[in-house]
C-alpha cells in the first residue's frame, strides 16, 4: 500500500524508523529489533539508507524482509549525493523487485571526507527520476528550523517548495524539541502554498552521547527545559532513557492535541523505547 493512502484515512498514525546495520556480523541483531518493533503494529516503518560501500543492500533486504515476513507496509530511504545514475536506477530496480511502493527520497549527508560523486546534487532531482522509473509514493526531508546549510530560511522553504513540486507526496520534518518551532514552521509552508501531508519527526534522546550526535546532525536548537533534564539526568542512563521517553511522549500528545496527524518516531533500533511511547500513548492512539 502506498504510504499516501494510509496518511489519508481520517486517523491519527505512528510510525517508527529503523536503520540497516553497517557489517554482516550486525545483520540478524538488527532484523531481530525491527521485528520487535513491527510487532507494535506501527501504520508503517522506515528503513534508512547505508549510503556506504555495500551497505545499501542491507536497506533493501531488511526493508523486504519487513514487508514480507510481518506484513508492516515499509518506506526505504535513498540518498543520491554519493551515488551515481546507475546505483540509483539499480536500487530503484530493487525496490520494485521487493514489492516495496514507497521511497524517501534524500540527498543524503555529505560524508566526513568530503567526497561526493556528481550525478546529483539535490533531493529533488532524486524526486524527478523516481517519478520516471515508476509509480512510487515518494516522501521528502524538510527543516522547521531550516536546514543547516541553508542561510536564508526563506531559500529553504523555496527550495522545499520546489521540491514538492518535483513529485514528493508527503514530507517528514527533521527532528525539533520545541513544537513551537514546526507550528510556526507549518503556518509558514501553508502559506507558501505547500499543502502536502506533513509527518512530525520526534527523536526520543535517551542517553547523552546521542543528544549531542543528533543536534550535530540537525543542528535543532535543544530547549532549555530539555537541557536542565540531560544535564540532571544525562550520567544515570536509566533515569536519562525514562525521562526521554516522557520528554518525547509529551511532545507526542501536545502534537495531537494541536492537530498534527502524523507522528514519526526515529526509534533508532530500540524495540523498548518504541514500545514505551506507544504504550504511553495508549488511550490517545486507539
Ligand atoms: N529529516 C529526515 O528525515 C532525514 C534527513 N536526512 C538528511 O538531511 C539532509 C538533506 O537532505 P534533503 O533534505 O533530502 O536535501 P535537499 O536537496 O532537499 O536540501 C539540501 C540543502 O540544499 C538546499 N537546496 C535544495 N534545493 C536547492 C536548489 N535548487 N538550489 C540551492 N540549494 C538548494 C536546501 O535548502 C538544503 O539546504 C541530508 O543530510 C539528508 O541525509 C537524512 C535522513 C532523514
Ligand atoms: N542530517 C541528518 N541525517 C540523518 O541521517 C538523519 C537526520 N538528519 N535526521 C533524522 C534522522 C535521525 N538520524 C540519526 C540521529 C542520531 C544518530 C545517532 O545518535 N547515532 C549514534 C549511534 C546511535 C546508536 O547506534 O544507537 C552515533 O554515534 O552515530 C543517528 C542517526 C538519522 N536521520
Amino acid at each position: 500500500m502506498k504510504i499516501v493512502e494510509v496518511l489519508n484515512q481520517d486517523k491519527v498514525t505512528l510510525s517508527f524508523e529503523v536503520f540497516p546495520p553497517k557489517k554482516m556480523d550486525d545483520y540478524t541483531k538488527v532484523e531481530e529489533a525491527a521485528h520487535q518493533i513491527a510487532s507494535l503494529h506501527p501504520d508503517f516503518m522506515s528503513i534508512t539508507y547505508g549510503a556506504g560501500g555495500g551497505t545499501s543492500q542491507y536497506t533493501v533486504d531488511l526493508a523486504r524482509d519487513l514487508y514480507q515476513r510481518t506484513g508492516t507496509e515499509v518506506i526505504a530511504h535513498l540518498t543520491c549525493v554519493t551515488s551515481t545514475r546507475e546505483h540509483v536506477s539499480h536500487m530503484i530496480q530493487s525496490f520494485k523487485q521487493a514489492g516495496i511502493e514507497n521511497i524517501m527520497a534524500l540527498r543524503g549527508d555529505i560524508p566526513k571526507d568530503g567526497k561526493v560523486a556528481h550525478d546529483y546534487s539535490y533531493a529533488y532531482q532524486l524526486i524527478r527520476e523516481i517519478k520516471e522509473h515508476g509509480d512510487f509514493c515518494i516522501g521528502g526531508a524538510c527543516y522547521p528550523e531550516g536546514h543547516v546549510e541553508c542561510e536564508h530560511k526563506k531559500d529553504d522553504i523555496l527550495h522545499l517548495k520546489q521540491k514538492v513540486e518535483a513529485g514528493c507526496d508527503f514530507l517528514t520534518t527533521q527532528m525539533f524539541f520545541d513544537n513551537n518551532v514546526l507550528y510556526n514552521f507549518l503556518y509558514r509552508i501553508r502559506e507558501a502554498g505547500i499543502q502536502v501531508p506533513i509527518l512530525a519527526g520526534i527523536m526520543p534522546i535517551t542517553n547523552k552521547k546521542q543528544l549531542s550526535r543528533s543536534v550535530q546532525m540537525s543542528g535543532t536548537q535543544v530547549p532549555e527545559r530539555f537541557k536542565a533534564i540531560v544535564d540532571h539526568f544525562g550520567d544515570d542512563p536509566q533515569a536519562m532513557k525514562q525521562a526521554g521517553i516522557i520528554y518525547a511522549s509529551e511532545q507526542i500528545i501536545d502534537l495531537i492535541a494541536n492537530g498534527i496527524k502524523h507522528i514519526h518516531v526515529y526509534s533508532m533500533n530500540k524495540p523498548d523505547v518504541a514500545a514505551a511511547i506507544q504504550n504511553n500513548l495508549s488511550g490517545i492512539l486507539k
